[in-house]
């Protein structure tokens, strides 16, 4: 079993709980379904820093990295540090987050908001809406190429820009679809959590150019990205590297005002 299967089995059970107390034609009445969204993909494309910073209290590779700080101190400081979009991890049980972090950031900040979440069912779509983002992510790795078909036609339908995540090329292949905006490389293994970021550069030329191309996770320092931009990429996703300091925001300030 790998921490993908530990979650998604775990997802499975906490949307059925869900679906039966909020359901979908609940969602649909929930203000913010009605929200205009804005493009975390336009957003990154005219971007000259490309970063998607994340809030991320905690993780299965590193337990607890920021338990202190407060999400709206951190996502107001990753706005004003320059950050083109927020990430906002949902999940309760792994990550530490939840839908009500959502909410918070979207009242808080008014640059494009991912819903971070690990999606097996299209009801965490609607979720996902109702609760203010503007884009969400599918893993290639917990989808089946039927499924990432349905859920990306469902998320466009619903104004929501479509970041798909991938790890290899097989996941790569079956993720090149037309309700697809941006095709994140992971460089985090999800077997033993080894980051390497030579597989954003081994996949990059295989993403066509009409994908906005982001690497996600393991990013620490200006030069990878400087580095990852020669191959393409617009979009860079930092979490832990932010939010392991005292203060995210400032962290990610310098660390933006270096790529400028
Ligand atoms: O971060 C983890 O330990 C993790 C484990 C299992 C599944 C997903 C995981 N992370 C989700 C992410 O995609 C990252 O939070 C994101 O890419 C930012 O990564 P980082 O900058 O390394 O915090």
């Amino acid at each position: 079993m790998t921490i993908l299967d530990n979650i998604t089995t775990y997802k499975r059970k906490e949307v059925s709980a869900k679906k039966e107390a909020i359901p979908v034609r609940l969602l649909e009445k929930f203000p913010l379904f009605a929200k205009e969204t804005k493009s975390l993909a336009e957003a990154l494309r005219i971007s000259t820093t490309g970063i998607i910073a994340e809030h991320k209290r905690r993780s299965p590779s590193k337990s607890v990295i920021n338990d202190k700080v407060l999400l709206p101190e951190v996502v107001s400081g990753y706005e004003l540090a320059g950050a083109k979009g927020i990430s906002v991890l949902t999940d309760s049980n792994f990550f530490g987050g939840s839908l009500d972090d959502l909410l918070v950031a979207e009242k808080t900040v008014s640059i494009p908001i991912l819903r971070k979440e690990f999606i097996i069912d299209p009801y965490q779509i609607y979720e996902a809406k109702a609760y203010g983002a503007d884009a969400i992510l599918l893993i290639a790795a917990c989808l089946s190429a039927e499924e990432l078909k349905q859920f990306s036609f469902l998320a466009k339908s619903l104004k929501l820009d479509v970041l798909l995540e991938v790890h290899n090329l097989e996941e790569l292949q079956k993720s090149l679809l037309p309700n697809v905006d941006m095709i994140g490389v992971n460089n985090r293994n999800l077997k033993n959590f080894k980051v390497n970021i030579e597989i954003s550069k081994k996949l990059s030329e295989e993403i066509p150019a009409d994908f906005v191309k982001i690497s996600e996770s393991g990013i620490s320092d200006t030069e990878t990205i400087k580095d990852l931009r020669t191959y393409g990429f617009e979009g860079f996703l930092i979490g832990e590297n932010f939010m392991k300091t005292e203060n995210p925001g400032e962290t990610a300030k310098a660390f933006i005002d270096k790529l400028r």
